[in-house]
């Protein structure tokens, strides 16, 4: 394996940078509710870094249809750090990069590193690391795990986390899992990283369905499902009976509340649905709530659930402390919620630190995509473990995508050999889902199934 450094890339002269609001009507079918997000329209907002060269960076954050339009304001308010300048100056100390436009002096006042902000910039940084990845010639897993560490290390900005973890123990882990390094790929390559589905549970699926999507990805080999809950505590109990009747005791059953309840309410909730032997509880209550995520471990633990949570945890501040305060044993990166790549690396290296395995969120458009690259990389370089770990996955818009994340025979994401970060929207779906122009779009607001609002 040849590491590379970054002074040796060919460099590339950025010219402009495009960004489009994509939606596709998925509330249409119910597909991705839960108990918060009852009708949500799968959406992006799809960033296309353009180069004098040619060669093109895609990037997304993941939304939900209304507020995407906000989002792509942010991006382009953030444009001007990117065009006009050369990716040799982003790439050489790309932690400095990520941190003007994290911390630019006006737009930093609607954030901090939070919220819109951050989603723009995660939009706009994933679209460099499919760039960076193309112009190695390497799929991101592979650009991640050929580095060296110190190279690694150049593109984290520590501001925040160095009470929790250096850039000296950073380097340390890198190096000793470095020999891990070459049979860790070579068993990713043969057989993939193991996948869990929640296209079983959305909340809004009838029991039929939910029976019937059951039996189809039992026959794809998967041994882990999750389902949605905490709306209505009998129909919870239902579903649970419902799944279990169908996958068995031997597979693996988690839930996910989307941040519905109080503390208190998620503990007796959980109670109620206790015999179903459940694998964790996903966001039981407000993602910022550290403490209360700690209380409803400490009271599930008898019960061998554990709490996991993260999807919508705002940066890696919030996630060292949920790390720090032992209040979560499932770390669930998401890799368009907080700022792209760099700020996801801090997190996965600080969970290694607390020994806190990462199973990372992928219920969204484009998420499984990106999210196999981050974790395949944790696989070689960092907690090099597939034990109890898994990546979500959800059969949602993958078609749209010029190199679709593939689910193999056992169940397991097959390694992305395709350069780059899996992002690239084929253009047919840009021209249909491309709100509110496109032509799907069009036809949707003439047959009145959508209003043009
Ligand atoms: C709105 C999204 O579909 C959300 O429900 C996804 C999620 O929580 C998950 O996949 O986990
Ligand atoms: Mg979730």
């Amino acid at each position: 394996m040849m590491a590379q450094s970054s002074a040796n890339d060919k460099c590339l002269n950025i010219t402009t940078l495009d960004a489009k609001d994509i939606r596709w009507p998925t509330s249409l079918g119910a597909h991705g509710s839960d108990a918060m997000h009852t009708d949500p329209d799968y959406s992006c907002v799809y960033v296309t870094i353009h180069t004098a060269e040619g060669i093109r960076g895609y990037g997304m954050t993941f939304t939900l249809g209304r507020g995407t339009d906000i989002v792509l304001m942010a991006v382009k308010a953030m444009k001007r750090f990117v065009e006009n300048r050369t990716t040799a100056s982003i790439y050489q100390n790309f932690a400095k990069f990520w941190r003007e436009i994290t911390s630019e002096s006006q737009l930093r006042w609607i954030g901090p590193e939070k919220g819109v902000t951050h989603l723009a910039v995660a939009a706009i940084v994933n679209a460099l690391w499919d760039l960076w990845g193309k112009i190695r010639a390497v799929p991101v897993w592979r650009l991640l795990t050929e580095m060296e560490p110190e190279e690694l290390v150049s593109t984290i900005d520590f501001r925040y986390i160095t009470d929790a973890i250096t850039p000296e123990e950073v380097i340390d882990i890198l190096r000793k899992n470095k020999t891990l390094r070459k049979t860790k790929t070579e068993d990713l390559i043969e057989n993939g990283y193991p996948a869990y589905t929640t296209q079983v549970g959305w909340l809004g699926y009838s029991d039929d369905l939910i029976r019937s999507l059951c039996k189809k990805y039992l026959r794809a080999g998967f041994t882990a499902f999750k389902i949605k809950v905490g709306q209505d505590l009998e129909n919870d109990i239902k579903r649970c009976k419902l799944v279990r009747e169908e996958i068995g005791w031997d597979n693996k059953l988690m839930v996910d509340a989307n941040q519905i309840w109080d503390v208190n309410t998620a503990i007796e909730w959980m109670e109620k649905l206790k015999d179903f032997q459940l694998l964790w509880i996903e966001e039981p209550t407000s993602p910022d709530d550290v403490l209360g995520h700690k209380k409803i471990a400490e009271a599930l633990k008898k019960y061998n659930i554990g709490v996991a949570t993260g999807e919508m945890c705002c940066n890696r501040v919030l996630f060292k402390q949920f790390l720090q305060a032992n209040a979560l044993e499932f770390c669930q990166i998401d890799s368009a919620r907080i700022g792209g790549v760099n700020e996801i690396l801090s997190v996965y290296l600080m969970a290694k630190k607390f020994g806190v395995k990462v199973c990372p969120h992928a219920g969204g458009v484009g998420l499984c995509e990106m999210v196999q690259h981050l974790q395949m990389w944790d696989y070689t370089s960092v907690s090099c473990s597939k034990q109890e770990r898994m990546v979500e996955f959800v059969d949602q818009q993958h078609e749209q995508f010029l190199h679709p994340a593939v689910i193999n025979e056992n169940a397991c994401y097959a390694a992305p050999t395709a350069p780059g970060y899996s992002t690239e929207l084929k253009p047919e779906a840009v021209s249909m889902f491309e709100y509110p122009g496109g032509s799907e779009w069009q036809r949707m607001f003439a047959e009145e199934i959508f209003k043009n609002e």
